[in-house]
């Protein structure tokens, strides 16, 4: 075998939501913090194309490249990279992440708790995994602030009409309709209708409501749709569904989407500090959530979100590339990635990398 390229990768998901985490075969991204190093991978989009495309990847997963921190007393940093492209931070692959760096000796464990510290270009997240007989039973996510936006707010959207919706940040943007003002429960047999749906509330989303974030002001787009859902409100269970590019459903109850909900509901007056709810997902999997405190983002009344959850490795794996492959980062093709992301065939990428990544 002759490959010019070599990445090791460990498969996990978190409640059914793939997040694999590329533990070898990059030494690092430039940048001072982590902001930055996604901006970079943003600009030079190699490594992402290569490790979430055909043939090596598929629309329905995230890639996480582990990195050292940049944070002054951060265990460990990483960057998700998804069909759409890099993102700040993701709860379901944190809770990946830290499985990972603890179930492979990446981070010492120690039972039954480890604290680590997670570094994100959206902030610090303290992850406390619950560890068992070398087994990560639990990972509980105290976030940074998240906040809403607007509430209550009316977009118009193409063939629904007039919407009300909810728009927070929780690690990213997220306009939030409620599935009951359209007539559906969020059920597995609904995916497909809640991904169109969703293209549609998205587009009139960033059409319509203009988001900025007070203090990391790179953050101004509506990146995902999720759509909220009540299953025993009296009890606190809740449902989410987040749609995200090229058109599937999260399959995990969304770490960040949790986030911007409890901070949408507490501006709502309906989530107290210290309320514990159950966010379900699309395939019934479950986190916990609460908000463990108050606080400001700027002028913006913020909270601290508490998520948890499980996760589970299920792989390990090499990816490479073969000099003679004409396909050297990947390619993707509108039947399963849709056309909101620009298609790729052939030995070029769209983004002419000068990266060494
Ligand atoms: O849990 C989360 O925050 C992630 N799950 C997929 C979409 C988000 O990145």
């Amino acid at each position: 075998m002759r490959w010019n390229r070599v990445v090791t990768v460990v498969g996990a998901h978190a409640e059914g939501e793939v997040g694999r985490v590329i533990t070898g075969g990059v030494l690092d991204v430039p940048g001072d913090t982590m902001l930055e190093k996604m901006t970079y991978l943003q600009a030079h989009d190699e490594l992402r194309q290569f490790v979430n495309q055909e043939p090596r990847g598929c629309a329905q997963m995230t890639t996480n490249l582990l990195l050292p921190p940049c944070a002054p007393g951060a265990d460990a940093a990483f960057i998700p990279m998804q069909a759409d492209g890099t993102h700040a931070m993701s709860g379901s692959n944190a809770m990946c992440v830290t499985t990972v760096l603890l179930e492979t000796g990446i981070l010492p464990m120690t039972e039954p708790e480890t604290v680590v510290v997670l570094d994100t270009a959206a902030g610090l997240i303290k992850a406390t995994a619950r560890c068992l007989n070398g087994k990560v039973e639990n990972v509980a996510l105290d976030f940074f602030p998240a906040y809403a936006e607007k509430t209550d707010t009316r977009i118009e959207v193409e063939g629904l009409g007039t919407l009300n919706v909810d728009v927070a940040f929780g690690g990213v943007f997220y306009v939030m309709p409620s599935a009951k003002d359209l007539g559906f429960t969020i059920e597995p047999d609904m995916a497909k209708d809640m991904v169109e749906l969703g293209a549609k509330i998205k587009t009139a989303a960033r059409e319509q409501i203009s988001v900025k974030h007070p203090e990391i002001t790179q953050f101004n787009s509506i990146d995902f749709v999720m759509f909220t859902d009540e299953v025993v409100t009296e009890q606190g269970i809740l449902k989410n569904a987040t749609i995200m590019p090229p058109g599937r459903v999260d399959r995990s109850p969304c770490g960040t989407g949790s986030a911007a909900r409890l901070a949408a509901m507490h501006a709502k007056g309906q989530a107290q500090i210290g309320q514990k709810f159950e966010m379900r997902s699309t395939i019934n999997s479950h986190f916990q959530a609460s908000i463990t405190s108050e606080t400001k983002i700027g002028t913006k009344t913020a909270v601290i979100p508490k998520i948890s959850g499980r996760a589970w490795i299920y792989a390990m794996m090499q990816l490479g590339r073969d000099p003679s492959d004409p396909y050297q980062h990947g390619y993707t093709l509108a039947d399963t990635w849709g056309t909101e992301i620009e298609h790729i065939i052939g030995n070029c990428s769209t983004h002419r990398s000068t990266s060494n990544l």
